[in-house]
């Protein structure tokens, strides 16, 4: 029996059609994966389930009975729910308040809330403390929290988007586990994510949307990340992976034929651009030795209370933090002796302000040039700009018919990806931190972030690039560190290792 049947559902902002004609079901006790490019309307789709936004054209119906929704919360009494990645929960509740909110144990004496949380939270294998406050944790885990929420809710069909993206390995299992749990129930999900070999993992089904439509319905047992790609992308789907022939989600470069390696990029430089002995948070007494070569991306990543958060901060300055040496490009720089101040004040780029830092009401135009309207200036210098934006545009292949589109009316992959572009070219230093360069990105704008990333290389820069994804960083990283107990003991070499290894030792390690 279905939970929910959608047929011919379409929609269209501005008159531009970005859903048409969709139609599928999702049953009882089904994980349901919804993939498709940046820009394809999955978003568009889950919130039009959720009641977020009314359909154009189409009509739905949950467990057998007409389902339209004024709105979220009506959506919600009608039995479906959405856990968006960036939901806002009051950072003043604790977690377990906000694990248990909207359910009959809210108001509950604090300590059967404690313990009624602290189950729920065990149950997924997720590490939070039931007391601490909402505030305190990372902003990435609050959709995690909010799907450990809805498993004490009474929704019928819960749509999960994008709430993987930027989980540790380990919180994405727990968030696996609330799907997996819901399933058991007879409950319906819809599972939407970029992080394909991860949600194969837990989805019996998978939906491919290209151009707003349903291009591929197919069981998750006859599906692969590299078909997958295919078919949200060019959609010529190889007819079983047999017969296909193998697509490689990382870029394959000329190398050894035994050695598959996962970079197309060519071994950094052996002059060194930033060296810092034993960074560590005050007090420890041992830390980090890191070593970036020049035009080297380098990777870090970790567990939540690895060191991970401390080291990256330490490196912008942003965390205090104790080093033994620091050397900027074969100068020695001097070592602070209080706590207080930064051995170092590297740039950093963070994808998780929900605008990029960026007006989401300004033109592309005016995003990318970031000039003062009205000033005074020449013809000639406006239409190079102008120039640079649209190359930019093209570049990184954003969906948009017009510079002039408002940013914030851009779907959330382009908007990354052009904050990103935006974020390399203002802050031209040798060494800079980049958090996430891949989150919530399609194989092919991954493969243009890496792009941006080698091209930043090829002209000498270093990168530091910091994420929890296992596949962004084989993708993007030369070196690999994971940090454990605020150390790292080994540093994995993609140059030397298949991708499918250096996966693994992250996995096995993070
Ligand atoms: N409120 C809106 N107003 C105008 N256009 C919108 C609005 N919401 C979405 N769009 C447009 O609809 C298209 C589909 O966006 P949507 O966010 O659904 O895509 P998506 O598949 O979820 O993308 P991504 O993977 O990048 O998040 C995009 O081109 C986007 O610009």
């Amino acid at each position: 029996m279905s939970v929910l049947q959608v047929d011919g559902l379409a929609k269209a902002f501005e008159g531009r059609r970005v859903l048409r004609d969709v139609s599928f079901s999702v049953d009882a006790g089904e994980v349901v994966g919804l993939v498709g490019a940046n820009g394809a309307g999955k978003s568009t789709l889950g919130d039009v389930v959720a009641g977020i936004y009314a359909p154009d054209a189409g009509r739905m119906t949950v467990q057998g009975h007409a389902y339209a929704p004024l709105s979220a919360e009506d959506a919600r009494h009608l039995g479906v729910g959405v856990v968006e990645q960036l939901i806002r929960i009051d950072p003043r509740l604790t977690v377990a308040r906000a694990v248990l909110r909207g359910t009959p144990l809210a108001d509950a004496p604090e300590a059967r809330v404690r313990a009624r949380a602290r189950a729920v939270l065990a149950e997924i294998g997720l590490d939070l403390d039931p007391d601490a406050l909402v505030a305190d944790i990372p902003r990435f885990v609050h959709g995690l929290v909010e799907a450990a929420r809805v498993l004490a809710e009474d929704t019928k069909l819960i749509v999960m988007d994008e709430v993987s993206a930027s989980l540790t390995p380990a919180e994405v299992a727990g968030l696996h586990a609330v799907a997996r749990r819901l399933r058991s129930e007879g409950r319906g999900v819809l599972y939407i994510s970029h992080r394909l070999p991860e949600m194969l993992e837990v989805v019996d089904r998978v939906l491919v949307l290209r151009d707003g439509r349903i291009a591929l319905d197919a069981p998750a047992s006859e599906l692969d990340p590299a078909r997958l790609v295919v078919a949200t992308l060019d959609g010529a789907l190889p007819r079983s992976t047999a017969s296909a022939p193998p697509v490689r989600i990382p870029v394959a470069r000329t190398a050894p034929d035994d050695v598959p390696v996962t970079t197309t990029r060519p071994q950094p430089s052996a002059d060194v651009a930033l060296e810092v002995r034993n960074l560590r948070v005050p007090g420890a007494t041992t830390g980090v030795d890191l070593r970036v070569r020049r035009g080297e991306v380098l990777g870090l990543t970790g567990r939540r209370r690895s060191g991970l958060r401390e080291i990256a901060g330490a490196l912008t300055g942003e965390i205090p933090a104790q080093c033994d040496a620091v050397t900027l490009h074969g100068e020695d720089r001097p070592v602070p002796s209080s706590t207080g101040s930064a051995a170092l004040r590297l740039d950093a780029y963070r994808p998780d302000d929900d605008a990029y830092g960026v007006d989401p009401g300004a033109t592309i135009a005016r995003t990318l040039t970031d000039e003062e309207w009205g000033r005074p200036s020449d013809l000639r210098s406006e239409i190079a700009s102008l120039r640079g934006v649209i190359d930019t545009v093209h570049r990184m292949n954003v969906a948009t018919l017009s510079i002039k589109t408002v940013f914030g009316a851009l779907s959330g992959g382009d908007q990354h990806k052009l904050a990103l572009a935006r974020w390399l070219a203002a802050h031209p230093s040798d060494v800079v931190v980049v958090h996430e360069p891949t989150r919530g990105l399609d194989a092919r704008s991954r493969r243009e972030v890496r792009t941006l990333l080698d091209e930043a290389t090829a002209h000498g820069r270093s990168v530091v690039v910091v994420s929890v994804d296992p596949d962004e960083l084989t993708e993007c990283c030369d070196r690999i560190g994971v940090v454990t107990d605020g150390r790292v003991d080994e540093w994995l070499d993609t140059h030397e290792m298949s991708a499918v290894d250096v996966r693994a030792r992250i996995l096995a390690a993070a």
